[in-house]
């Protein structure tokens, strides 16, 4: 079956062909053009996998994060000052040692508010613990000057995301180096609470010698629920059956083969707590886990049951702790986290006789803290150099071998989005946006997230002054009303590439360019990518050939001979590079479209007179 398009099947007149030539430099950026060059260095691109799925024909929604694309070339970089890096808790020296390679870094610890909101204005990046929190008026008092929050660690409850994402700054996490620590932390929570090791050492250390009062538990053979099958929760299962344990799990998410594996069980929320001896918390703080454990569940649990927190404070309601460890339901508690941190030192929950607390310690050994530096420090420049994170938390994450094969087409979805933009009569009206692919491969083998996202930031930018990048392009598409659906046409090309063609139409607007128009009334651009460089290949229904580079003059014009030596001489006379020429027609001798790509922007008198080529009866230069 022949490729399906818009476009006229009259095949376009290559003045001048580029010959082969590798994937343009492309990156994935969160800074706008003049910082992206201040810290351009060798760009690598990364990014890790995700569940990827196919969006077939969405509009925007909330809940769709994403991000930009530049494509500078790392010619004429100008040496600018270095980005500053604030670094707001303390961070092991391997990892600050790499961001002083990188950047100018402040560390700042135990910041008031106040002093916080006053150094990120002057901060490209900011690194926090848990300790630190990051909120909505944080960002605000940043003014667009953070482009990147990393936590150094796993927990992401202590920064607002959504503010985050609507200021279009990336938020990064190190979310492995700290699994083992924290894993050997609850199972030392955990045995020390059935020895009664805390208790009995203050007892000790009080001078008394109480045997029989600190009688404990054995852990072989008693079943443990471990709550949370992610990183942590695998970890302390697989040690916990090193115990001799029953483990048993409860993860809405986890795949019951990897449960299975390590030969644990997973079953519901309710089964599990009912029937634990032992529980160990290790989900997210999210709205859906806010206080689950509360006076409810505890009373399904089995009387006498032992619980172990590493997770977050907010995911028990503490009140109903202490009455459950009051009313002997829960026997005992061990506590690693807080609602509140520090806790209050009159709290009844910290004072209470069957409670063992440490104050956050789950990451703090010296390993995961040498870890965590290392692997937030390489997330932060590599973010700030224009990297995607492998990390990031609010921002589409896309395996590398995914990304580095999507990378040409990223770069040619933000051309066809700033060029169809430019071809709206005062860009004005534009709301509806439909992008077609069209590709061979099977529906649910393409991840659009990025494409739609840099779509979005080349339509948006040349029409307003919002800075639009991965992050926040929907959210500032939905801001400014703009509707993107998004269609798969499957087509019988070559699935060694993953796209043939993307085609943006703008639709129910005026367009200063007539030619652009389809014979639906809509302003239709196509491009695809030809030896790793974006080509414009159709304009309206014309079909064109012009590698997208520099910038581009459409003029449409009568179908005869001596039109491009004409233009063409006019763009010599004025020293005006011409790059790529073709010209696409309907009927010989009828209505031509001519793309030419120049390398200079013309001046006004040059666009005058190529306007005043008499066959020419319009034309439209286009910035990319
Ligand atoms: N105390 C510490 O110092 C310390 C150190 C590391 C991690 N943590 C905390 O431990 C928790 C787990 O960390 P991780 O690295 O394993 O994260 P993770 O993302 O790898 O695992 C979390 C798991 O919880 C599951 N989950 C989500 N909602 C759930 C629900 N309602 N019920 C049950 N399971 C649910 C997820 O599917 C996931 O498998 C986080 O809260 C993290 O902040 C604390
Ligand atoms: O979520 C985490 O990674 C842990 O809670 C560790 O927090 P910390 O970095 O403040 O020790």
């Amino acid at each position: 079956m022949a490729i399906s398009s818009s476009c006229s099947s009259v095949k376009a007149v290559n003045t001048r062909w580029t010959s082969p030539s590798p994937s343009p430099s492309s990156r994935f950026s969160l800074l706008p053009t003049s910082l992206h060059r201040r810290y351009a260095t060798n760009v690598k691109l990364t990014a890790t996998s995700a569940a990827l799925k196919t969006v077939e024909q969405t509009t925007l929604t909330e809940d769709n994060k994403f991000s930009s694309v530049g494509s500078d070339s790392d010619q004429d970089i100008p040496t600018l000052p270095k980005p500053r890096i604030l670094v707001a808790e303390k961070l092991g020296e391997a990892g600050l040692n790499l961001l002083r390679d990188f950047g100018d870094v402040d560390c700042s610890y135990e910041l008031s508010p106040e002093d916080l909101k006053k150094k990120v204005a002057e901060s490209d990046a900011l690194i926090v613990r848990s300790g630190t929190k990051v909120t909505r008026e944080v960002f605000e008092a940043a003014k667009g000057r953070l482009k990147v929050v990393g936590r150094a660690g796993v927990g992401i409850d202590n920064v607002d995301l959504q503010a985050a994402t609507e200021h279009g700054c990336l938020v990064v996490n190190a979310p492995t180096a700290n699994t083992v620590a924290a894993a050997e932390h609850g199972i030392a929570l955990l045995a020390s609470m059935a020895r009664n090791v805390a208790q009995a050492d203050a007892s000790i250390k009080a001078g008394k010698w109480e045997r029989s009062k600190y009688v404990g538990v054995s852990l072989v053979g008693k079943t443990l629920a471990v709550m949370g099958f992610g990183k942590v929760g695998t970890e302390v299962a697989r040690r916990a059956k090193g115990l001799g344990m029953n483990v048993i799990s409860h993860d809405p998410y986890a795949p019951a083969d990897r449960a299975r594996a390590l030969g644990v069980d997973l079953v519901s929320f309710d089964q599990a707590i009912s029937t634990a001896d032992f529980v160990s918390l290790h989900m997210p703080l999210t709205p859906a886990t806010k206080k689950v454990f509360n006076d409810e569940t505890f009373s399904k649990m089995k009387k006498g049951v032992r619980l172990v927190n590493v997770a977050r404070g907010g995911v028990i309601d503490e009140d109903a702790l202490v009455r459950a460890l009051d009313a002997g339901i829960v026997a005992q508690a061990a506590l690693d986290v807080f609602c509140e941190e520090p806790p209050s030192k009159d709290s009844k929950l910290i004072q209470h006789e069957n409670v063992t607390v440490t104050p956050h310690l789950g990451a703090s050994t010296k390993e995961a803290q040498e870890g965590v530096a290392i692997e937030i420090a390489e997330a932060v420049a590599g973010a700030l150099k224009g990297e995607l994170s492998a990390t990031a938390v609010n921002a589409p994450m896309v395996a590398p071998e995914v990304l580095s094969e999507l990378t040409p087409y990223i770069v040619l979805a933000e051309k066809i989005g700033r060029l169809a933009v430019q071809l709206v009569s005062g860009g004005k009206g534009v709301q509806s946006i439909k992008v077609v692919y069209r590709s061979a491969r099977d529906r649910d083998d393409l991840d659009t997230r990025l494409l739609r996202a840099m779509i979005t930031k080349g339509i948006i930018e040349p029409i307003s002054d919002s800075y639009v990048n991965l992050v926040n392009a929907d959210f500032i598409a939905k801001q400014k009303g703009l509707r993107i659906s998004e269609e798969r046409m499957v087509v019988d090309t070559s699935p060694e590439y993953p796209i043939d063609s993307i085609q943006v139409q703008i639709l129910n607007v005026e367009s200063n360019f007539a030619g652009a128009v389809s014979e639906s009334g809509d302003i239709s651009i196509e491009g695809k990518v030809k030896y790793g460089v974006p080509h414009l290949t159709c304009v309206g229904s014309f079909a064109v050939d012009v590698s997208l580079e520099g910038n581009l003059i459409l003029c449409r014009q009568v179908d005869q001979p001596g039109m491009i030596g004409q233009v063409g001489n006019i763009l010599g006379e004025q020293n005006v590079n011409v790059n790529f020429m073709s010209v696409g027609r309907t009927v010989v001798r009828k209505q031509a479209i001519m793309a030419i790509g120049v390398d200079e922007e013309p001046n006004s008198k040059t666009l005058e007179r190529i306007g005043g080529v008499s066959a020419i009866a319009e034309f439209v230069f286009l910035k990319l």
